[in-house]
């Protein structure tokens, strides 16, 4: 994670992930069917012994997974030691660890989330987080600082794919850009920062100067956005050309597979953040079983870079 003296960022990190793996992002979402059908317990060793088996899986297939810590915190502290290990054992195989956590509070509270899921040495060190915004995008500041100094991520959720979500965030809010949607409105915040960000390193520069990120380097900024891949991002007014304008912003994109969006569609849904977009399944992925589940890993994956190629 260092280069020299200098902390590789989170952008980085997944650019690399992307040239090397692809762009898929395998969930561990251990839901009861689930257990039930891999023949696990529902229990705190059901999950963990769930979430290694999927990081085996993936290891090598891919470059990144998103454990869901909802299924980990329904059995207290047993689930939190079971996610630690899948964490531990996800980071050492290589693989981006992205904790679906979706904490948010006004920002001193805010400030121990983030020292919760990004500081290295904490038990649930992740590589980045999802967050949500409705205390303002400001609040988020002291866990986008630590993520901009620590070489991690956080994805703020902004159009989420969820039906339910859009009366509320399709609301009209008015920020430093006029009147927006909320979705807009955090999108563009998110946005600003990692201009923000891009502009201080490069003004001050980091200690090691061999090590300054370049153009290309720098291409993705470290704050990220949850956008569901099931929505229409120009209801919200999203514009993708402008958030993907270097540094770009990552997108997290959940709603493949079993909430009904296509790998074929996410040109069309993501336009020009398509590059920097994380396509995350769980379902989907998982119904395979335990057995079948490196080859539907490695299939999916084969299936979205196809996607890909033939929408570019
Ligand atoms: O807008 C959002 C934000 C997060 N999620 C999470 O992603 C996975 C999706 O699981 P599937 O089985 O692929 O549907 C799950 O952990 C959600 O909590 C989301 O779906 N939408």
């Amino acid at each position: 994670m260092m280069v020299g003296t200098r902390v590789t960022p989170f952008g980085e990190r997944l650019a690399e992930a992307f040239r090397e793996r692809g762009q898929l992002c395998v969930g561990i979402d251990p839901h009861d069917y689930l257990l039930r059908e891999w023949n696990l317990p529902l229990s705190a060793a059901g999950v963990r012994e769930f979430g290694l088996r999927v990081v085996n899986a993936a290891a090598g297939a891919v470059g990144i997974v998103k454990p869901q810590v909802a299924f980990f915190e329904l059995f207290g502290s047993a689930g939190y030691s079971a996610l630690e290990d899948v964490f531990s054992a996800a980071r050492a195989a290589g693989l981006i660890v992205i904790a679906d956590a979706k904490r948010g509070d006004i920002g001193t509270s805010a400030e121990a989330y983030g020292r919760a899921w990004l500081q290295a040495g904490s038990p649930l060190e992740a590589d980045a987080v999802t967050m949500t915004a409705y205390a303002g995008v400001g609040s988020l500041q002291p866990v986008f600082d630590l993520a901009e100094t620590a070489g991690k991520g956080v994805f703020v959720l902004s159009a989420t794919s969820n039906p339910e979500s859009f009366q509320l965030q399709t609301a009209r809010a008015s920020g430093t850009d006029g009147d927006s949607s909320v979705a807009g409105l955090v999108a563009n915040e998110v946005s600003a920062h990692n201009a923000s960000a891009r502009a201080q390193v490069l003004a001050h520069g980091s200690a090691d100067t061999s090590a300054e990120p370049t153009p290309d380097t720098a291409a993705l900024g470290n704050i990220g956005l949850v956008l569901g891949a099931t929505k229409n991002l120009s209801d919200y007014g999203i514009d993708t050309a402008r958030l993907a304008l270097v540094p770009a912003t990552p997108v997290l994109a959940p709603g493949f597979g079993f909430q009904g969006a296509l790998f074929s569609s996410v040109r069309s849904v993501f336009g020009h953040l398509t590059p920097g977009t994380v396509v995350a399944v769980s379902r989907s992925v998982l119904a395979a079983g335990p057995k079948q589940l490196e080859q539907s890993i490695r299939q999916q994956s084969d299936e979205l870079a196809e996607a890909l190629v033939a929408s570019a």
